[in-house]
Protein backbone atom coordinates (compact mmCIF):
# COMPACT_ATOMS: atom_id res chain seq x y z
CA UNK A 1 0.00 0.00 0.00
CA UNK A 2 1.03 3.44 -0.92
CA UNK A 3 2.55 5.24 1.73
CA UNK A 4 -0.11 8.37 1.58
CA UNK A 5 -2.97 5.54 1.39
CA UNK A 6 -1.77 4.62 4.59
CA UNK A 7 -1.85 8.39 6.29
CA UNK A 8 -5.21 8.74 4.59
CA UNK A 9 -6.65 6.05 6.01
CA UNK A 10 -5.01 6.26 9.29
CA UNK A 11 -6.90 10.38 8.96
CA UNK A 12 -10.17 8.62 8.31
CA UNK A 13 -10.07 6.23 11.42
CA UNK A 14 -9.05 9.39 13.71
CA UNK A 15 -11.42 11.48 13.05
CA UNK A 16 -14.24 8.82 13.38
CA UNK A 17 -12.95 7.49 16.59
CA UNK A 18 -12.42 11.51 17.26
CA UNK A 19 -16.35 12.44 16.19
CA UNK A 20 -17.12 9.48 18.05
CA UNK A 21 -15.54 10.75 21.05
CA UNK A 22 -16.54 14.50 20.44
CA UNK A 23 -20.21 14.04 20.45
CA UNK A 24 -20.09 11.95 23.72
CA UNK A 25 -20.73 14.29 26.56
CA UNK A 26 -18.44 14.08 29.45
CA UNK A 27 -18.47 15.90 32.58
CA UNK A 28 -14.85 17.21 30.98
CA UNK A 29 -17.15 19.39 28.48
CA UNK A 30 -18.08 21.41 31.11
CA UNK A 31 -15.09 22.81 32.50
CA UNK A 32 -13.06 25.37 31.98
CA UNK A 33 -10.69 25.98 29.48
CA UNK A 34 -8.92 27.82 25.81
CA UNK A 35 -10.96 27.79 22.74
CA UNK A 36 -9.40 24.98 20.28
CA UNK A 37 -7.47 27.11 17.52
CA UNK A 38 -8.25 24.43 14.90
CA UNK A 39 -9.87 20.74 14.96
CA UNK A 40 -6.56 18.81 13.37
CA UNK A 41 -4.49 20.55 16.23
CA UNK A 42 -6.85 21.58 18.48
CA UNK A 43 -4.48 23.51 21.28
CA UNK A 44 -1.42 21.08 21.49
CA UNK A 45 0.63 23.73 19.43
CA UNK A 46 0.02 26.28 21.80
CA UNK A 47 1.01 23.65 24.88
CA UNK A 48 4.11 22.33 22.85
CA UNK A 49 5.65 24.23 20.89
CA UNK A 50 5.63 27.46 23.11
CA UNK A 51 8.68 28.00 25.79
CA UNK A 52 8.56 25.50 28.60
CA UNK A 53 5.61 26.59 31.09
CA UNK A 54 4.39 29.85 29.33
CA UNK A 55 1.09 28.60 27.73
CA UNK A 56 0.25 26.44 31.35
CA UNK A 57 1.03 29.72 33.16
CA UNK A 58 -1.19 31.50 31.35
CA UNK A 59 -3.82 29.44 31.35
CA UNK A 60 -3.69 28.53 34.82
CA UNK A 61 -4.17 32.42 35.87
CA UNK A 62 -7.34 32.14 33.70
CA UNK A 63 -8.78 28.83 34.14
CA UNK A 64 -7.25 27.69 37.42
CA UNK A 65 -5.43 24.63 38.54
CA UNK A 66 -7.61 22.26 36.03
CA UNK A 67 -7.85 23.08 32.50
CA UNK A 68 -9.72 21.52 29.49
CA UNK A 69 -7.96 21.70 26.30
CA UNK A 70 -8.20 19.85 23.22
CA UNK A 71 -5.69 17.54 21.86
CA UNK A 72 -6.03 17.17 17.90
CA UNK A 73 -8.97 15.87 16.40
CA UNK A 74 -11.41 17.01 19.06
CA UNK A 75 -10.02 15.21 22.04
CA UNK A 76 -10.93 16.59 25.61
CA UNK A 77 -7.68 16.43 27.71
CA UNK A 78 -6.76 18.29 31.27
CA UNK A 79 -3.98 20.21 32.33
CA UNK A 80 -3.47 19.58 36.03
CA UNK A 81 -1.97 21.37 38.69
CA UNK A 82 -3.97 20.96 41.71
CA UNK A 83 -2.42 19.58 44.20
CA UNK A 84 -4.73 17.14 45.09
CA UNK A 85 -5.22 15.93 42.18
CA UNK A 86 -1.11 15.22 41.55
CA UNK A 87 -0.83 13.45 44.75
CA UNK A 88 -3.76 11.28 43.75
CA UNK A 89 -3.01 10.46 40.29
CA UNK A 90 0.93 10.11 41.30
CA UNK A 91 0.70 8.70 44.71
CA UNK A 92 -2.49 7.51 45.94
CA UNK A 93 -3.60 5.57 42.89
CA UNK A 94 -0.79 3.23 42.48
CA UNK A 95 -1.11 2.35 38.95
CA UNK A 96 -4.20 3.04 38.22
CA UNK A 97 -3.03 6.32 35.72
CA UNK A 98 -0.40 4.83 33.33
CA UNK A 99 2.01 6.32 31.16
CA UNK A 100 0.14 6.91 27.15
CA UNK A 101 1.25 4.20 24.84
CA UNK A 102 2.72 6.96 22.55
CA UNK A 103 4.89 8.43 24.95
CA UNK A 104 5.82 5.56 26.41
CA UNK A 105 7.30 4.55 22.87
CA UNK A 106 9.49 8.00 23.26
CA UNK A 107 10.72 6.42 26.28
CA UNK A 108 11.87 3.43 24.17
CA UNK A 109 13.32 5.56 21.35
CA UNK A 110 15.55 7.30 24.29
CA UNK A 111 16.39 4.16 26.80
CA UNK A 112 15.13 0.96 25.74
CA UNK A 113 12.40 -0.74 27.50
CA UNK A 114 13.65 0.04 30.71
CA UNK A 115 12.19 1.93 33.98
CA UNK A 116 10.76 5.19 31.94
CA UNK A 117 9.22 2.75 29.77
CA UNK A 118 7.38 -0.17 32.11
CA UNK A 119 4.39 0.21 33.61
CA UNK A 120 2.35 -1.83 35.72
CA UNK A 121 3.99 -5.45 37.07
CA UNK A 122 6.87 -5.06 34.71
CA UNK A 123 7.43 -1.23 36.25
CA UNK A 124 7.17 -2.84 40.04
CA UNK A 125 9.42 -5.32 39.11
CA UNK A 126 12.34 -3.52 37.21
CA UNK A 127 12.05 -0.63 40.16
CA UNK A 128 12.68 -3.04 43.21
CA UNK A 129 16.01 -4.63 41.40
CA UNK A 130 16.86 -0.76 40.96
CA UNK A 131 16.41 0.72 44.20
CA UNK A 132 19.16 -0.42 46.83
CA UNK A 133 22.04 1.65 44.89
CA UNK A 134 19.62 5.22 45.68
CA UNK A 135 19.34 5.21 49.25
CA UNK A 136 20.39 8.29 51.00
CA UNK A 137 23.89 6.52 52.46
CA UNK A 138 25.15 5.56 48.66
CA UNK A 139 23.94 9.30 47.33
CA UNK A 140 26.12 11.16 50.10
CA UNK A 141 29.17 8.30 49.58
CA UNK A 142 29.22 9.91 45.65
CA UNK A 143 29.84 13.45 46.74
CA UNK A 144 33.82 12.72 46.20
CA UNK A 145 33.17 11.84 43.30
CA UNK A 146 31.13 14.47 41.81
CA UNK A 147 33.39 17.28 43.50
CA UNK A 148 36.41 15.44 41.20
CA UNK A 149 34.05 15.77 38.29
CA UNK A 150 33.36 19.42 38.83
CA UNK A 151 37.12 19.85 39.34
CA UNK A 152 38.05 18.55 35.73
CA UNK A 153 35.53 21.48 34.75
CA UNK A 154 37.81 23.95 37.03
CA UNK A 155 41.02 22.38 35.58
CA UNK A 156 40.00 22.88 31.95
CA UNK A 157 38.42 26.07 32.35
CA UNK A 158 41.45 27.36 34.52
CA UNK A 159 43.87 26.40 31.66
CA UNK A 160 42.09 27.96 29.11
CA UNK A 161 41.71 31.48 31.33
CA UNK A 162 45.77 31.77 31.82
CA UNK A 163 46.36 31.61 28.25
CA UNK A 164 43.57 34.30 26.86
CA UNK A 165 43.62 37.69 27.26
CA UNK A 166 42.49 39.44 30.42
CA UNK A 167 42.10 36.05 31.98
CA UNK A 168 38.35 35.95 31.10
CA UNK A 169 36.38 33.50 28.90
CA UNK A 170 33.05 33.11 27.14
CA UNK A 171 31.98 29.16 27.81
CA UNK A 172 28.80 27.44 26.84
CA UNK A 173 27.81 26.39 29.96
CA UNK A 174 25.57 23.76 29.11
CA UNK A 175 28.19 21.67 26.47
CA UNK A 176 30.40 21.47 29.77
CA UNK A 177 27.87 20.61 32.07
CA UNK A 178 26.83 17.95 30.13
CA UNK A 179 29.67 16.12 29.74
CA UNK A 180 30.78 16.84 32.98
CA UNK A 181 27.59 15.37 34.44
CA UNK A 182 27.89 12.41 32.20
CA UNK A 183 31.28 11.48 33.52
CA UNK A 184 29.73 12.04 36.84
CA UNK A 185 26.91 9.07 35.95
CA UNK A 186 29.31 6.67 34.60
CA UNK A 187 31.76 6.70 37.23
CA UNK A 188 28.86 6.64 40.07
CA UNK A 189 26.30 4.23 38.38
CA UNK A 190 29.03 2.28 36.39
CA UNK A 191 32.10 2.60 37.85
CA UNK A 192 33.98 3.71 34.23
CA UNK A 193 35.08 6.81 33.53
CA UNK A 194 33.88 7.89 30.19
CA UNK A 195 36.24 10.75 30.18
CA UNK A 196 33.51 13.33 28.21
CA UNK A 197 34.96 16.38 29.83
CA UNK A 198 38.43 15.94 29.11
CA UNK A 199 38.35 14.15 25.54
CA UNK A 200 35.55 16.50 23.58
CA UNK A 201 35.71 13.92 21.65
CA UNK A 202 34.38 11.46 23.43
CA UNK A 203 31.89 9.20 21.34
CA UNK A 204 29.35 8.45 23.95
CA UNK A 205 29.48 12.47 24.98
CA UNK A 206 29.62 13.56 21.11
CA UNK A 207 26.10 11.32 20.88
CA UNK A 208 24.39 12.58 23.50
CA UNK A 209 25.10 15.98 23.26
CA UNK A 210 21.73 17.66 21.76
CA UNK A 211 20.26 14.45 21.63
CA UNK A 212 16.64 15.46 23.19
CA UNK A 213 17.20 18.87 21.54
CA UNK A 214 17.28 17.66 18.20
CA UNK A 215 14.91 15.10 18.11
CA UNK A 216 11.76 16.52 20.48
CA UNK A 217 12.97 20.39 20.25
CA UNK A 218 9.83 22.47 19.05
CA UNK A 219 8.03 19.82 17.83
CA UNK A 220 6.35 20.51 14.04
CA UNK A 221 2.23 20.60 13.84
CA UNK A 222 2.86 17.29 11.66
CA UNK A 223 5.26 16.18 14.53
CA UNK A 224 2.45 16.57 16.88
CA UNK A 225 -0.77 14.46 14.85
CA UNK A 226 1.79 11.89 14.03
CA UNK A 227 1.96 11.16 17.78
CA UNK A 228 -1.88 11.28 18.26
CA UNK A 229 -2.36 8.90 15.44
CA UNK A 230 0.24 6.79 16.42
CA UNK A 231 -2.10 5.76 19.33
CA UNK A 232 -4.53 3.91 16.68
CA UNK A 233 -2.08 1.42 15.06
CA UNK A 234 0.00 -1.69 17.12
CA UNK A 235 3.05 -0.90 19.32
CA UNK A 236 5.14 -3.50 17.25
CA UNK A 237 4.24 -1.60 14.31
CA UNK A 238 4.94 1.85 15.23
CA UNK A 239 8.18 0.76 17.02
CA UNK A 240 9.24 -0.91 13.41
CA UNK A 241 8.50 2.48 12.07
CA UNK A 242 10.57 4.06 14.98
CA UNK A 243 13.61 1.89 14.04
CA UNK A 244 13.77 1.88 10.52
CA UNK A 245 12.48 5.40 10.01
CA UNK A 246 14.90 7.05 8.20
CA UNK A 247 13.74 10.89 8.86
CA UNK A 248 16.32 13.19 9.97
CA UNK A 249 14.80 13.88 13.18
CA UNK A 250 15.17 10.63 14.84
CA UNK A 251 18.75 10.02 13.09
CA UNK A 252 20.19 11.67 16.79
CA UNK A 253 18.19 8.75 19.01
CA UNK A 254 19.46 5.68 16.70
CA UNK A 255 23.00 7.34 17.01
CA UNK A 256 22.60 7.38 20.68
CA UNK A 257 20.75 3.51 20.55
CA UNK A 258 23.86 1.96 19.49
CA UNK A 259 26.77 3.81 20.56
CA UNK A 260 24.77 3.10 24.41
CA UNK A 261 23.40 -0.06 23.48
CA UNK A 262 27.43 -1.28 22.87
CA UNK A 263 28.69 0.56 26.28
CA UNK A 264 25.69 -1.12 28.01
CA UNK A 265 26.58 -4.33 27.19
CA UNK A 266 30.12 -4.08 27.50
CA UNK A 267 29.72 -3.00 31.10
CA UNK A 268 27.09 -5.53 32.32
CA UNK A 269 29.72 -8.09 31.49
CA UNK A 270 31.87 -6.81 33.33
CA UNK A 271 29.82 -6.48 36.05
CA UNK A 272 28.68 -9.90 36.00
CA UNK A 273 32.18 -11.26 35.79
CA UNK A 274 33.55 -9.27 38.88
CA UNK A 275 30.05 -10.76 40.68
CA UNK A 276 31.09 -14.47 40.14
CA UNK A 277 34.94 -13.85 40.79
CA UNK A 278 33.40 -11.85 43.78
CA UNK A 279 35.02 -8.98 43.08
CA UNK A 280 31.67 -6.69 42.91
CA UNK A 281 31.93 -3.02 43.60
CA UNK A 282 29.88 0.06 45.29
CA UNK A 283 28.60 1.60 42.27
CA UNK A 284 24.82 1.68 41.49
CA UNK A 285 25.23 -0.75 38.68
CA UNK A 286 27.47 -3.61 40.46
CA UNK A 287 24.48 -3.12 43.08
CA UNK A 288 22.00 -3.80 40.88
CA UNK A 289 23.43 -6.78 39.10
CA UNK A 290 23.82 -8.36 42.84
CA UNK A 291 20.17 -7.63 43.39
CA UNK A 292 18.85 -9.14 40.59
CA UNK A 293 21.33 -12.51 41.08
CA UNK A 294 19.27 -12.57 44.79
CA UNK A 295 15.92 -12.21 43.47
CA UNK A 296 13.97 -15.25 42.11
CA UNK A 297 14.23 -16.17 38.52
CA UNK A 298 10.88 -14.75 37.76
CA UNK A 299 11.05 -10.97 39.51
CA UNK A 300 14.91 -11.64 38.11
CA UNK A 301 15.71 -8.55 34.67
CA UNK A 302 16.88 -10.29 31.48
CA UNK A 303 20.01 -9.10 30.11
CA UNK A 304 18.47 -6.71 27.80
CA UNK A 305 16.25 -4.72 30.55
CA UNK A 306 19.98 -4.47 32.64
CA UNK A 307 21.64 -3.05 29.11
CA UNK A 308 17.96 -0.43 29.53
CA UNK A 309 18.43 0.00 32.64
CA UNK A 310 21.80 1.61 32.25
CA UNK A 311 21.24 3.81 29.45
CA UNK A 312 17.80 4.80 31.27
CA UNK A 313 20.35 6.07 33.90
CA UNK A 314 23.11 7.40 31.37
CA UNK A 315 20.33 9.18 29.83
CA UNK A 316 18.19 10.45 33.25
CA UNK A 317 21.05 10.60 35.44
CA UNK A 318 23.03 13.06 33.06
CA UNK A 319 20.70 15.84 31.18
CA UNK A 320 18.57 16.82 34.03
CA UNK A 321 21.34 17.47 36.26
CA UNK A 322 23.31 19.23 33.47
CA UNK A 323 20.66 21.36 32.16
CA UNK A 324 19.54 21.51 36.10
CA UNK A 325 23.16 23.24 36.79
CA UNK A 326 23.02 25.48 33.75
CA UNK A 327 19.82 27.24 34.87
CA UNK A 328 21.22 27.77 38.44
CA UNK A 329 24.34 29.57 36.56
CA UNK A 330 21.70 31.14 34.25
CA UNK A 331 20.37 32.82 37.71
CA UNK A 332 23.42 33.32 39.59
CA UNK A 333 24.89 35.99 36.44
CA UNK A 334 20.89 37.76 36.92
CA UNK A 335 21.25 38.16 40.68
CA UNK A 336 24.93 38.87 41.71
CA UNK A 337 24.12 39.75 44.65
CA UNK A 338 23.13 36.09 45.50
CA UNK A 339 26.36 34.60 43.64
CA UNK A 340 28.44 36.74 46.14
CA UNK A 341 26.66 35.52 48.94
CA UNK A 342 27.04 32.02 48.09
CA UNK A 343 30.69 32.33 47.39
CA UNK A 344 31.15 34.02 50.70
CA UNK A 345 29.17 31.09 52.73
CA UNK A 346 31.47 28.48 50.76
CA UNK A 347 34.55 30.16 51.80
CA UNK A 348 33.26 29.86 55.52
CA UNK A 349 32.94 26.53 55.14
CA UNK A 350 35.72 26.22 53.66
CA UNK A 351 37.94 27.19 56.33
CA UNK A 352 35.71 25.44 58.51
CA UNK A 353 36.99 22.69 56.55
CA UNK A 354 40.20 23.60 56.61
CA UNK A 355 40.02 23.87 60.34
CA UNK A 356 39.88 20.46 60.51
CA UNK A 357 42.49 19.72 58.10
CA UNK A 358 40.16 18.88 55.35
CA UNK A 359 41.18 20.39 51.82
CA UNK A 360 36.93 19.25 50.92
CA UNK A 361 33.69 19.84 52.52
CA UNK A 362 31.98 17.19 53.55
CA UNK A 363 28.16 16.57 53.24
CA UNK A 364 27.77 17.74 56.85
CA UNK A 365 29.30 21.37 55.11
CA UNK A 366 26.74 21.39 52.95
CA UNK A 367 24.22 20.59 54.87
CA UNK A 368 24.99 23.59 57.04
CA UNK A 369 24.82 26.08 54.53
CA UNK A 370 21.35 27.02 54.31
CA UNK A 371 21.28 29.72 51.51
CA UNK A 372 22.97 26.94 49.03
CA UNK A 373 19.85 24.29 50.52
CA UNK A 374 17.42 27.53 49.60
CA UNK A 375 19.19 28.56 45.84
CA UNK A 376 18.97 25.15 45.38
CA UNK A 377 15.15 24.53 46.23
CA UNK A 378 14.47 27.33 44.42
CA UNK A 379 15.79 26.25 41.35
CA UNK A 380 14.38 23.05 41.26
CA UNK A 381 10.95 24.77 42.09
CA UNK A 382 11.57 27.58 39.55
CA UNK A 383 13.44 26.00 37.05
CA UNK A 384 12.04 21.94 36.82
CA UNK A 385 13.63 20.72 33.87
CA UNK A 386 11.17 17.60 33.31
CA UNK A 387 8.45 19.71 32.26
CA UNK A 388 5.08 17.58 31.89
CA UNK A 389 3.95 13.85 32.83
CA UNK A 390 0.98 12.62 30.43
CA UNK A 391 -1.04 10.02 32.46
CA UNK A 392 -4.21 8.43 31.75
CA UNK A 393 -7.12 6.19 33.45
CA UNK A 394 -6.71 3.13 33.64
CA UNK A 395 -9.85 2.29 35.04
CA UNK A 396 -12.80 4.95 36.24
CA UNK A 397 -12.12 7.31 38.61
CA UNK A 398 -12.38 10.20 40.38
CA UNK A 399 -9.64 12.75 40.99
CA UNK A 400 -10.05 14.75 44.14
CA UNK A 401 -9.58 18.86 44.22
CA UNK A 402 -8.17 21.15 46.78
CA UNK A 403 -9.26 24.01 45.29
CA UNK A 404 -13.12 23.23 43.70
CA UNK A 405 -13.96 24.47 39.94
CA UNK A 406 -16.92 25.99 38.52
CA UNK A 407 -17.92 24.60 35.48
CA UNK A 408 -19.22 26.65 32.39
CA UNK A 409 -22.69 25.61 33.91
CA UNK A 410 -22.65 27.03 37.11
CA UNK A 411 -21.60 23.76 38.75
CA UNK A 412 -19.04 23.30 41.79
CA UNK A 413 -16.87 20.96 41.35
CA UNK A 414 -14.62 19.43 44.37
CA UNK A 415 -13.55 16.36 42.40
CA UNK A 416 -14.37 15.23 38.62
CA UNK A 417 -15.29 11.73 37.55
CA UNK A 418 -13.21 10.64 34.81
CA UNK A 419 -13.80 7.39 32.95
CA UNK A 420 -11.65 4.72 31.77
CA UNK A 421 -9.05 6.74 29.21
CA UNK A 422 -9.16 10.11 29.73
CA UNK A 423 -5.92 11.87 29.40
CA UNK A 424 -4.23 14.56 31.36
CA UNK A 425 -1.39 16.52 31.20
CA UNK A 426 0.62 17.03 34.75
CA UNK A 427 2.26 20.59 34.37
CA UNK A 428 5.30 20.33 36.63
CA UNK A 429 5.99 24.04 36.31
CA UNK A 430 2.34 25.02 36.76
CA UNK A 431 2.02 23.08 39.99
CA UNK A 432 5.36 24.54 41.27
CA UNK A 433 4.23 28.12 40.66
CA UNK A 434 1.05 27.73 42.82
CA UNK A 435 0.84 30.92 44.67
CA UNK A 436 -0.97 29.51 47.26
CA UNK A 437 1.79 27.38 48.14
CA UNK A 438 4.61 29.18 47.60
CA UNK A 439 3.63 32.96 47.84
CA UNK A 440 2.19 35.46 45.73
CA UNK A 441 6.06 36.26 44.53
CA UNK A 442 5.69 32.13 43.09
CA UNK A 443 6.65 33.69 39.49
CA UNK A 444 9.77 35.42 40.35
CA UNK A 445 13.09 33.54 41.24
CA UNK A 446 13.40 34.29 44.96
CA UNK A 447 15.23 31.34 47.04
CA UNK A 448 14.84 33.46 50.41
CA UNK A 449 11.34 32.37 50.30
CA UNK A 450 12.73 29.12 51.76
CA UNK A 451 14.43 31.05 54.60
CA UNK A 452 11.42 33.15 55.67
CA UNK A 453 8.98 31.34 58.02
CA UNK A 454 5.53 30.76 56.33
CA UNK A 455 6.71 32.33 52.92
CA UNK A 456 5.85 28.58 52.00
CA UNK A 457 2.73 26.62 52.75
CA UNK A 458 2.86 23.11 53.78
CA UNK A 459 -0.21 22.08 51.72
CA UNK A 460 -0.90 18.45 50.77
CA UNK A 461 2.13 16.15 50.93
CA UNK A 462 3.46 15.51 47.69
CA UNK A 463 6.89 13.71 45.94
CA UNK A 464 10.00 13.43 47.67
CA UNK A 465 11.50 16.48 48.01
CA UNK A 466 10.30 20.02 49.04
CA UNK A 467 6.73 19.22 48.28
CA UNK A 468 7.84 20.07 44.98
CA UNK A 469 6.58 18.26 42.15
CA UNK A 470 10.03 18.36 40.40
CA UNK A 471 10.81 15.02 41.13
CA UNK A 472 7.31 13.86 40.45
CA UNK A 473 6.07 11.37 43.32
CA UNK A 474 4.66 7.62 44.51
CA UNK A 475 5.48 4.27 42.43
CA UNK A 476 7.11 6.57 39.27
CA UNK A 477 8.92 8.94 41.43
CA UNK A 478 12.69 9.90 40.38
CA UNK A 479 14.97 7.51 42.27
CA UNK A 480 18.02 9.75 41.27
CA UNK A 481 16.58 12.46 43.25
CA UNK A 482 19.31 12.61 46.02
CA UNK A 483 21.84 11.78 44.04
CA UNK A 484 20.65 14.75 41.99
CA UNK A 485 20.27 17.24 44.76
CA UNK A 486 24.31 16.41 46.19
CA UNK A 487 25.55 16.26 42.64
CA UNK A 488 24.12 20.05 41.87
CA UNK A 489 25.19 21.07 45.28
CA UNK A 490 28.81 19.54 44.89
CA UNK A 491 29.20 21.31 40.91
CA UNK A 492 28.12 25.01 42.25
CA UNK A 493 30.44 25.31 45.29
CA UNK A 494 33.25 23.65 43.41
CA UNK A 495 32.40 26.05 40.53
CA UNK A 496 31.54 28.97 42.47
CA UNK A 497 34.36 29.08 44.93
CA UNK A 498 36.83 29.03 41.95
CA UNK A 499 35.11 31.37 39.48
CA UNK A 500 33.00 34.07 39.21
CA UNK A 501 30.79 33.81 36.21
CA UNK A 502 28.81 37.45 34.44
CA UNK A 503 26.07 37.83 31.44
CA UNK A 504 27.15 38.02 27.96
CA UNK A 505 24.72 40.16 25.85
CA UNK A 506 23.30 36.96 24.80
CA UNK A 507 21.39 36.42 27.86
CA UNK A 508 18.11 37.98 27.16
CA UNK A 509 17.68 35.83 24.08
CA UNK A 510 17.84 32.63 26.44
CA UNK A 511 14.89 30.71 25.74
CA UNK A 512 13.43 27.64 28.33
CA UNK A 513 13.20 25.29 24.86
CA UNK A 514 10.83 22.53 25.81
CA UNK A 515 12.39 19.22 24.38
CA UNK A 516 10.98 16.99 26.99
CA UNK A 517 13.41 18.39 29.50
CA UNK A 518 13.85 21.73 29.88
CA UNK A 519 16.80 23.17 27.50
CA UNK A 520 18.15 26.66 27.73
CA UNK A 521 18.53 28.03 23.71
CA UNK A 522 19.12 31.04 22.17
CA UNK A 523 16.29 33.20 20.65
CA UNK A 524 16.81 32.44 16.47
CA UNK A 525 19.85 29.58 16.99
CA UNK A 526 18.13 26.55 18.17
CA UNK A 527 19.71 25.08 15.06
CA UNK A 528 23.15 25.90 16.96
CA UNK A 529 22.25 23.29 20.01
CA UNK A 530 21.85 24.19 23.75
CA UNK A 531 23.53 27.52 24.89
CA UNK A 532 23.90 29.64 27.57
CA UNK A 533 27.53 31.84 27.00
CA UNK A 534 28.42 33.09 29.63
CA UNK A 535 31.75 35.15 30.81
CA UNK A 536 33.98 33.52 33.24
CA UNK A 537 36.89 34.62 35.27
CA UNK A 538 38.75 33.96 38.66
CA UNK A 539 37.16 34.10 41.35
CA UNK A 540 38.94 36.27 44.30
CA UNK A 541 40.56 34.04 46.51
CA UNK A 542 39.27 35.25 50.31
CA UNK A 543 36.98 37.35 51.23
CA UNK A 544 34.86 38.61 48.68
C1 LIG B 1 17.33 17.62 38.67
C2 LIG B 1 17.44 16.39 38.25
C3 LIG B 1 16.29 15.47 38.00
C4 LIG B 1 14.96 15.74 37.80
C5 LIG B 1 14.27 17.08 37.79
C6 LIG B 1 14.30 14.46 37.60
C7 LIG B 1 12.93 14.33 37.39
C8 LIG B 1 12.29 13.13 37.19
C9 LIG B 1 10.88 12.98 36.95
C10 LIG B 1 9.86 14.10 36.88
C11 LIG B 1 10.63 11.65 36.80
C12 LIG B 1 9.27 11.00 36.50
C13 LIG B 1 9.09 10.89 35.00
C14 LIG B 1 7.77 10.27 34.60
O1 LIG B 1 7.17 9.52 35.36
O2 LIG B 1 7.33 10.53 33.48
C15 LIG B 1 11.89 10.97 36.93
C16 LIG B 1 12.04 9.61 36.82
C17 LIG B 1 13.26 8.97 36.91
N1 LIG B 1 14.47 9.54 37.19
FE1 LIG B 1 14.85 11.47 37.54
N2 LIG B 1 15.22 13.47 37.66
C18 LIG B 1 16.45 14.03 37.93
C19 LIG B 1 17.65 13.37 38.08
C20 LIG B 1 17.82 12.01 38.00
C21 LIG B 1 19.07 11.31 38.21
C22 LIG B 1 20.39 11.99 38.58
C23 LIG B 1 18.82 9.98 38.01
C24 LIG B 1 19.74 8.80 38.12
C25 LIG B 1 20.90 8.81 38.69
C26 LIG B 1 17.41 9.85 37.69
C27 LIG B 1 16.78 8.67 37.41
C28 LIG B 1 15.42 8.55 37.17
C29 LIG B 1 14.79 7.28 36.86
C30 LIG B 1 15.47 5.93 36.74
C31 LIG B 1 13.43 7.55 36.70
C32 LIG B 1 12.30 6.55 36.38
C33 LIG B 1 11.60 6.18 37.67
C34 LIG B 1 10.42 5.26 37.46
O3 LIG B 1 9.71 5.38 36.46
O4 LIG B 1 10.21 4.42 38.34
N3 LIG B 1 16.84 11.10 37.71
N4 LIG B 1 12.89 11.88 37.18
Amino acid sequence: MERSTIVVLLAISAIVYAFYKVTKRTVLDRIPGPASKSFILGNMGELMQNQAGLTEFSWQETYGNVVRFKAPFGMDRLLVSDPKALQHILMTSGYRWRKYRERKELSRLTSGKGLLWADGNTHKRQRKVMLPGFGTPEAKNFLPLFFSCAATISRRWSDILLTSENQSCVFNIPEWASRATLDAIGQAAFDYNFGAADDHESELGKVYQNMLLKTFGSPSDGTLIALELFRLLPSFIVEFINDYNPMSRLTPVHKVTKVANAVAKELVSTKYNALLEDKSKHDIMSLLVKANAGENPKARLTDAELISQMRVLLLAGHETTANSLSWLLYELVRNLDLQRKLRAEIRASEKVAASRGDSELNIHDLESMPLLGATVKELLRYHPVAIHMFRMAHEDDVIPLSTPITTMTGEILTEIPVSKGTRTVISIPAYNRNKELFGEDAQIFNPYRWLEPDHVKRGVSLGPFANLATFSGGTRSCIGWRFAIIEVQAFIVELLSNFEFSATPQIDKVRREAAIVMVPTIEGEIEKGSQLPLRVTFAPKGGD
